[in-house]
């Protein structure tokens, strides 16, 4: 009987359910056990039971989410390989279709080309379109798969003509012939170079002929393979007019937030597996997460949520049964920014949460079938075994959280995480971009440090450092990234690491030649430390007050509430004199700094000047902010001695307080744009603040002709101005003033400039050069803006492949150019460089090679581009 009453119970129970989720879209995400129990006005207990024996059954599925709610089981079919992805029946619905009928095409699949913004999934794309290529024998499961990725050559990409053309350029054995039969994809094909990609294009047009007809007995046997080409939206795409199919992803902000929503819920999902813990996400960190913006777009998003749970998981290390708990302190703080947008998202992000508290993720779960190519596994293994031999050494528990903190600090930001995603965990990737020679002098010094420190290093350390040799042999460090007394300091506190950096500079010099100078080798011995010494930390907090203890109490106070302890307190004792607290407080900033600067928080105006001076001495960025407290008290309990009326007082001192906030912005602002070569690109960018800045802030274009000019010009301002920021193509700095580097300028649309002045985030960050066209367009009397168009991108890409150029410097040079032409145009040849002789004698190289580019410029415009102008351009280039 009892048996009965349940089963009609469960029926009833189940029909409701079916009945409020179709029939109510309010209920499409699944209704809760309280829901039921008061609408079928049944006991709790007894619903929640013959829930979950619905859910048992399969009949209904159970969210992770807290409240759990219960919905119907999905009814979509299994689909095919393409099913998998997020976005096959959304924002890749039209993607994928293109993709199944270029495979399916009656006479033979037709090559496709995909365009897509870095990190938008081409790699996964790319697999299920080749998954479903052999599900529908239009391919050989059995036939090789070639996949090339050029970006791995980025540093020396002629390296690649041997995979591409064959050992003897004869394309035997190159990937065209070893892919016969089967497939080939070849990834960020917008590496190569001109010339290159013009090679790929004559085969392509002679492939039959290739293919079919060719009888070389070398060649190796098969048919035409099935070609994919992948290639960035912004690089140059000579082989998109060869290939019929053309197919373009979106990017993560062009797809519907329920998607972005859908690849955090796998990526966690994925981490709970690869940890074989439960992941617990707090909403806030949800909700920062979905806000965000991600310029390497869903692999940027992968990266920050595995971060996200590296994070939490530091915190159970040691525990195994502990579930990862993520909250918003474990991401990022460019990720948590985002949260200030949560108001005007407020009703999208409260269809996606609802009353959620939390979501959890079950290691068991397993509702995934995308493949991925994270580190994630090797992250959590490393974190294990860094933890383990932290405790080996009698390492204390609350030192470790901070050692192992910094060490998937590393492994993400000095390590570059999306390079050492690509460059997979095996020597072979390595090898392709390290020379093999530099990977055999680190494997061997890292042997041998690792018995003279008798310390062990992970795998990072290798590969970071193979990286970083190599980075150092191809790219010229123009700036010195340690100051000397800071490099001095490292060398007493680490004596006998920097005995084996010393070591290693030598080798590399009697082997590489490679002369490294003292910094450098400093740098080396970051990488044998046991406490690898930060260079990315975060501001600081100080509080410098009058009084015995004031400071100290704010501290205290500050840490408790907040709990990052990165609050620190110099109490200003009244009998101490202004010399010894100067140096008291100068040793605390140096000792407190991280490398990010220090906001000081203070109650006395005499404490500004002190912070100039030790922001001079040191270079340490310190950003004061006076709260006259002491002050305010002082004039309070004075006029109160005085005074019988409370309200007179109160007025008068309001009335001051407004005169003090007043006095102190009295000084103006100003901005100071600057530019590697003479006043012309720094007088451009003032033109255009000054046009387009709704600000009211002075701007004054500055010439970089020697740093000790720059110096005192800089200090002669200070004392009519107040610098608000530099602006332009390099940080100077100086004196703590902030910089904004040219590219952000121009990055970002004009009715954002301000936002970027202000130093407030802005959501695009799309590099545009339309932004500058438009802006030729306005300036330009001369020179046809049409006509630029037509010819600097193809003149920017040359140097760029010639000259590794940041983004920056690429704007910088990019507005150079249209300068220059305009000048030429104009007849204004007074730019003169002074050290241009010197150029010309010293790179004749150079000189010789940006002519010749600069070549179909001075054709189309008819001008002559001077020696001068060659040798500022060397500078640019080569930044000196
Ligand atoms: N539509 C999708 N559905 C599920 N997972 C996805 C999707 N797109 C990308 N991913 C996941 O995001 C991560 C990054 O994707 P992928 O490696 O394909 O990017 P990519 O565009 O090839 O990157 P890059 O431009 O750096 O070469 C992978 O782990 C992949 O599994």
């Amino acid at each position: 009987m009892e048996m009965q009453k349940m089963e009609s119970n469960q029926d009833l129970i189940y029909h409701y359910v079916r009945e409020s989720i179709y029939s109510d879209p309010k209920n499409g995400s699944g209704v809760t056990t309280e829901f039921i129990a008061t609408n079928l006005q049944m006991q709790r207990t007894n619903v929640s039971a013959n829930l979950n024996k619905l859910v048992r059954q399969g009949k209904l599925v159970k969210t992770k989410t807290r409240p759990v709610r219960f919905a119907m089981p999905s009814t979509q079919p299994a689909g095919d390989a393409f099913t998998t992805l997020i976005g096959s029946s959304g924002s890749l619905k039209r993607d994928i279709q293109l993709a199944k009928a270029a495979i399916l095409y009656p006479s033979g699949n037709l090559n496709i080309q995909i365009t897509a913004h870095p990190g938008s999934g081409t790699s996964i794309f790319v697999d299920r379109i080749i998954h479903f290529a052999e599900e529908n024998h239009v391919v050989n499961k059995n036939g090789p798969t070639i996949a090339v990725n050029c970006r791995n050559y980025a540093n020396d990409i002629h390296a690649l003509d041997a995979v591409l053309f064959g050992e003897n350029d004869d394309f035997v054995d190159s990937c065209f012939d070893q892919a016969r039969g089967g497939v080939l994809f070849v990834n960020h094909y917008e590496y190569l170079t001109a010339g290159q990609q013009a090679r790929i294009v004559d085969l392509l047009d002679k492939s039959t002929q290739f293919y079919e007809l060719n009888e070389n007995p070398q060649f190796a046997p098969g048919k035409a393979p099935f070609m994919i080409f992948s290639c960035s939206t912004q690089g140059k795409r000579q082989l998109e007019h060869k290939l019929p199919v053309v197919i373009t992803l979106p990017s993560l902000d062009e797809r519907p937030l329920s998607e972005k929503m859908q690849l955090i819920n796998r990526f966690f999902a994925q981490e709970a597996r690869t940890s074989k813990r439960t992941v617990s996400v707090g909403i806030p960190a949800l909700k920062a997460l979905v806000l965000s913006d991600y310029v390497h777009n869903i692999k940027e998003l992968l990266a920050a949520i595995t971060m996200a749970c590296a994070n939490a998981y530091v915190r159970v290390v040691n525990d195994k049964r502990d579930s990862i708990s993520v909250s918003l302190e474990d991401l990022k703080p460019a990720y948590r920014k985002s949260l200030l947008k949560e108001k005007e998202n407020q009703t999208t992000l409260n269809i996606l949460f609802g009353d959620m508290e939390k979501m959890i993720f079950d290691p068991s779960d397993d509702n995934t079938t995308a493949r991925s190519r994270t580190t994630s596994e090797d992250i959590y293994g490393d974190i294990n075994k860094q933890y383990a031999s932290l405790v080996d050494r009698g390492v204390g528990s609350a030192n470790i959280k901070s050692l192992i903190d910094g060490h998937i600090k590393k492994l993400f930001d000095k390590y570059n995480y999306y390079d050492f995603l690509d460059s997979g965990a095996n020597q072979q990737q390595l090898a392709k971009i390290v020379k093999p020679q530099i990977i055999e002098i680190v494997r061997d010094w890292l042997s041998a440090c690792r018995k003279s420190l008798n310390r062990s290093f992970d795998n990072s350390v290798f590969y970071g450092l193979c990286l970083h040799i190599n980075s150092l042999l191809t790219v010229k460090v123009g700036h010195k990234r340690l100051e000397e007394n800071q490099a001095k300091q490292l060398i007493v506190q680490y004596s006998q690491e920097y005995k084996e950096s010393v070591k290693l500079a030598q080798i590399l010099r009697d082997e590489l030649g490679l002369h490294l100078p003292l910094e450098e080798t400093v740098l080396l011995m970051f990488f044998i430390t046991p406490e690898k010494a930060s260079t990315k930390g975060h501001p600081v907090v100080l509080y410098i007050m009058h009084g015995n203890s004031t400071a100290s109490s704010l501290m205290e106070t500050t840490n408790a509430l907040n709990q990052n302890h990165n609050a620190y307190g110099y109490d200003l004792n009244l009998d101490v004199s202004t010399k010894t607290a100067m140096l008291e407080i100068k040793a605390q900033i140096q000792k407190i700094d991280q490398g990010q600067g220090v906001i000081v928080i203070y109650d006395m105006g005499s404490i500004k000047i002190m912070l100039e001076t030790i922001s001079e001495e040191t270079n340490i960025k310190i950003r004061s902010i006076q709260i006259p407290i002491t002050l305010i008290g002082i004039d309070a309990a004075r006029k109160s001695a005085m005074e019988t009326d409370v309200d007179y007082v109160y007025h008068t001192i309001s009335t001051d307080i407004q005169q003090m906030v007043v006095t102190e912005q009295q000084r103006p602002k100003l901005i100071v744009t600057l530019c590697h070569t003479g006043e012309g690109g720094a007088e451009q960018l003032k033109n255009y603040i000054d046009q387009y800045s709704k600000l009211g802030i002075q701007v004054k274009a500055l010439a970089m002709a020697n740093k000790q000019e720059l110096v005192s010009e800089v200090n002669d301002l200070r004392k009519v101005y107040q610098i608000h920021a530099f602006v332009g193509t390099f940080n100077p700095q100086l004196f703590g003033v902030p910089f904004i580097p040219i590219n952000k300028v121009f990055e970002n649309t004009r009715k954002d400039l301000d936002q970027i002045l202000m130093f407030k985030p802005v959501l695009s960050n799309a590099f545009a050069y339309d932004q500058i066209y438009r802006y030729f367009q306005e300036e330009f009397k001369y020179a046809d803006v049409a006509l630029l168009k037509r010819f600097l991108p193809e003149i920017m890409d040359e140097l760029c492949l010639a000259y590794d150029l940041k983004e920056d410097q690429r704007v910088g040079l990019f507005v150079h150019l249209g300068s220059m032409v305009e000048r030429c145009l104009a007849d204004d040849t007074t730019v003169s460089e002074p050290q241009g002789k010197q150029i010309l004698t010293h790179y004749p190289e150079d000189v010789r090679r940006i002519g010749k580019i600069l070549k179909p410029l001075e054709k189309s415009f008819k001008i002559i581009v001077t020696d001068d102008e060659i040798a500022s351009i060397v500078t640019i280039v080569r930044k000196l």
